[in-house]
């Protein structure tokens, strides 16, 4: 016995897990082959043919069975039956989804393809039956068949009808037919006859679509019957040997319809094809032998292949029913269907489902452009962040190294040189790699914001649509629209807070800086007014900033206040909304020099003033590298006449004194501080030798000029070592102007020294009392106290130190 074409296991396969979206289905499934073997024919019963198909059961049939062989007898005795001159049986055994002997109805073959099909439909999924099989094999009596005996075709649409009737009320369906034929590669109307063929076209959204085909709306089957029957009297017929009536043209019956509900049209397709005969065997020659090859090259590709691209590929339930004539007259044709049909059957596909809830399709879709457009967004706020918190930090450097370029110029030629030297070239390196890296972010932030604004731009769109096609989806959409805007407001919160956090770290280190400030001050100008060397303006104005520290306590934070502090002003002007930082202001002050033209104002608005021509008088010094610097040590510019004409002035400097001693612990306003010196000047004379406003050029080292002018009444002396102990030696000490610090009493301990017995009892004061104190009266302690007192760094030389 020959091999069997092997055995099929034809069990339906477990379907693939729903998509993501709950919306869509894929499955792996099989092409459904059912076999009919049709009844023998007139012809083929007068021919005396045998028959070759042993239908063993409703899925398996033998192909070309071994013969019963009849005993042979010669005179009375049997004789061997091997017969050389007979061909051998090939036995073959098919197995199919199922398979129909001669005595199926149509009905039976509806019931076992196309009612299962019409539930994977309903549910959704494009769905497709051909018939295949050679001519007079019986593809269009299964298919179409007639009023009487109508085919598949009639009764799948009869029995969705009755479907769609169950759930009318739900949804709310829209059908459409068409009956098309493929003849010489010509795809035709058949139910509105043109000779004009018809072209294909491809839609991204319809699929595969046939230009100006006509899709007939039905609403019972019967309609749809006399429609079929029409149509098929349109169809390319011409007599075959095997068939009078043989169609030699592939017909494909479709039906779309959509729901209210549904994103995508679902489409059955029923394909009755032209005989897959081979060409001779229809005994055809000229024109039927070219439509026969035709027929056979369009089962492979081209235009029935295109036309059925969705309906018979991965995406479709597919169901093939193999027509077969049991005669041995159509033993070859039969053979070529039956392995044509076993190979049919172990195609997998894999079927995706085409109902998509409309709804669920538009979020799912909305879902994925919001998380793309989440992610450029993302992208652009941190660049934003990093672009702006990065030109507050170059803010913030310049006004730092601003205070410290005028503490360098107000302490000494040697600081203010070594910052032109070194700190100035070094802050406008770092100025050119702010100005590189802002550069390098914006372009960055540039390409961001166009691709943010696309994607928005994009899904808009998707929002619009969404909208038009399913109005329930208004609350999705709003949601998704304030999402957005509170991102944004998220984002601009987060970034403003980022800028704050870092301003305020910045405002505490200056507080704490200028928290310190108050006792130094307080230190020198207790030493200065030892060696007697405190001006009368100096005095006055050291007076007024200890009383303005005293009544900072009363101080109110109003808005106006907070709108004059250039602290508050620097965090004001960054706007964290905007999308660029204005490098303008920054790079401004990049390239500008460092100015200190300072007076007797605010120290801190540096950067807002205009250098006055008044501001500009002064003393022009010589440095030792010819380089000139105008000291603005005039005396117009002192406030020490103002200072001196007020109220404060007709006080005793002793009351001064008392007040600066007991103030000396407050907190004082940076500005106030400031205004101690009285200084101007500007560092970029330092670096531009050739000066337009230099007028006079003065040595450095002329000591002498500085004193004729009164220097001893200024504070503005811009080299002044202090040497105590020289200073101690040479100056003389005005005794009764500058007190020594003030200590609290120390409540003495019993014992020596004490007012107090070692009991606790008061001591008698009789020979020392009214005596001056002298060791020998005082003993060793009080002698060790007052040079302890003497020696201090900050009280005035006594007796002591002078011998
Ligand atoms: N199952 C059946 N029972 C009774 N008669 C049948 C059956 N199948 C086919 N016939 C008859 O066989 C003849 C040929 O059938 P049909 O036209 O359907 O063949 P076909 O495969 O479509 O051929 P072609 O490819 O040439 O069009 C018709 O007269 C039809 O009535």
């Amino acid at each position: 016995m020959k091999k069997a074409v092997p055995l099929k296991d034809v069990k339906s396969r477990p379907g693939a897990l729903p998509s993501k979206c709950g919306s869509t289905l894929n499955m792996a499934a099989n092409i459904k082959v059912v076999v009919r073997v049709r009844p023998l024919n007139e012809k083929e019963r007068g021919a005396n043919s045998r028959v070759v198909v042993d239908v063993v059961d409703d899925t398996m049939l033998v192909f070309d069975p071994k013969e019963e062989l009849r005993p042979f007898f010669y005179q009375g005795v049997q004789q061997p039956t091997k017969n050389v001159l007979r061909r051998a049986n090939k036995e073959l055994k098919f197995v199919f989804d199922n398979v129909c002997g001669q005595t199926a109805s149509n009905k039976d073959i509806f019931e076992l393809t196309t009612k299962d099909v019409l539930a994977s439909l309903m549910e959704g999924y494009n769905c497709s039956v051909f018939v295949y099989g050679a001519t007079g094999a019986g593809k269009t009596f299964t298919m179409i068949g007639s009023k009487e005996n109508p085919g598949i075709t009639y009764l799948t649409m009869e029995h969705l009808f009755y479907t769609i009737n169950s759930f009318e009320k739900e949804r709310d369906f829209d059908i459409g037919v068409s009956y098309i034929e493929v003849y010489n590669e010509n795809v035709y109307d058949l139910l509105k006859p043109s000779k004009t063929p018809l072209q294909l076209r491809e839609d991204a959204k319809y699929g595969v679509m046939v230009a100006g085909l006509t899709l007939e709306s039905i609403n019972t089957a019967r309609e749809l019957l006399n429609m079929l029957e029409n149509g098929n009297k349109n169809r390319t017929q011409h007599p075959t040997d095997a068939n009078a009536e043989s169609s030699r043209s592939h017909a494909v019956f479709q039906m779309r319809y959509k729901t209210s509900s549904q994103a995508r049209v679902v489409k059955l397709s029923m394909i009755d094809l032209a005989g897959s005969e081979r060409a001779s065997a229809t005994g055809c020659v000229g024109e039927r032998f070219k439509e026969g090859a035709n027929i056979n090259r369009s089962l492979l590709d081209s235009k029935l292949t295109r036309l059925l691209k969705d309906s018979l590929g991965g995406n479709c339930k597919t169901v093939m029913i193999a027509n077969i004539s049991p005669s041995s007259i159509s033993y070859e044709d039969t053979y070529n269907t039956l392995k044509y049909a076993a190979r049919a059957n172990k195609i997998q596909l894999s079927v995706k489902k085409n109902i998509v809830d409309a709804k669920a399709d538009w979020r799912c879709r909305i879902t994925e452009e919001e998380k793309l457009h989440i992610t450029l967004e993302s992208h652009l706020f941190g660049l934003r962040t990093r672009s702006k918190v990065l030109a507050l930090r170059q803010r913030l450097q310049i006004r730092a190294f601003t205070h410290v370029a005028e503490l360098a110029h107000r302490s000494s030629n040697e600081t203010m040189e070594l910052m032109v030297t070194e700190d100035i070239p070094r802050q406008e390196r770092a100025a050119e790699s702010y100005e590189k890296k802002a550069r390098h972010l914006e372009s960055k932030i540039l390409l961001a914001h166009s691709n943010c604004e696309e994607s928005w731009m994009q899904l808009q769109i998707t929002l619009k649509q969404a909208l038009s096609d399913c109005p329930d989806l208004q609350d999705f959409i709003d949601k998704v629209v304030l999402q957005r805007e509170l991102r944004h407001t998220q984002a601009s919160d987060n970034l403003r807070n980022k800028l704050l956090w870092i301003q305020n770290k910045e405002i505490n280190m200056f507080t704490e800086y200028m928290s310190e400030m108050p006792n130094m001050l307080r230190k020198l100008y207790l030493t200065l007014k030892g060696y007697d060397k405190v001006p009368p303006a100096l005095a006055t104005e050291y007076v007024d900033l200890m009383k303005k520290a005293k009544s900072m306590k009363s101080i109110s934070w109003d808005m106006e206040n907070e709108c004059n502090d250039p602290h508050f002003k620097l965090i004001s002007s960054i706007n964290s909304n905007e999308m660029f930082v204005s490098n303008g202001d920054a790079a401004s002050k990049l390239n500008t020099t460092v100015d200190i033209v300072t007076d007797s104002d605010d120290l801190t608005d540096i950067e807002n003033r205009e250098v006055s021509p008044k501001k500009r008088k002064g003393t022009p010094i010589k440095l030792p590298n010819n380089e000139t610097i105008v000291i603005d040590d005039s005396f117009e510019n002192l406030d020490a006449t103002r200072t001196l004409n007020s109220t404060k002035k007709v006080k005793r400097e002793a009351d001064v004194v008392d007040d600066v001693e007991n103030a000396g612990s407050g907190m004082i306003n940076p500005k106030d501080l400031n205004s101690t010196f009285v200084l101007a000047g500007k560092m970029e004379a330092m670096r531009r030798p050739k000066l337009e406003n230099v007028k006079v050029e003065l040595n450095f080292k002329s000591e002498p000029q500085a004193v004729k002018r009164g220097l001893t009444d200024r504070t503005n002396t811009i080299q002044r070592t202090i040497n105590f102990n020289d200073k101690a030696k040479v100056v003389k000490p005005v005794v009764g102007k500058a007190l020594p610090q003030r200590r609290p009493p120390v409540p003495r301990a019993p014992g020596f020294g004490s007012s107090l017995s070692r009991d606790g009892t008061p001591l008698a004061r009789t020979v020392q009392a009214g005596r001056a104190m002298t060791e020998k009266v005082v003993g060793y302690k009080a002698v060790r106290t007052r040079e302890r007192v003497a020696t201090h760094p900050y009280s005035r030389p006594n007796a002591f130190n002078k011998r």
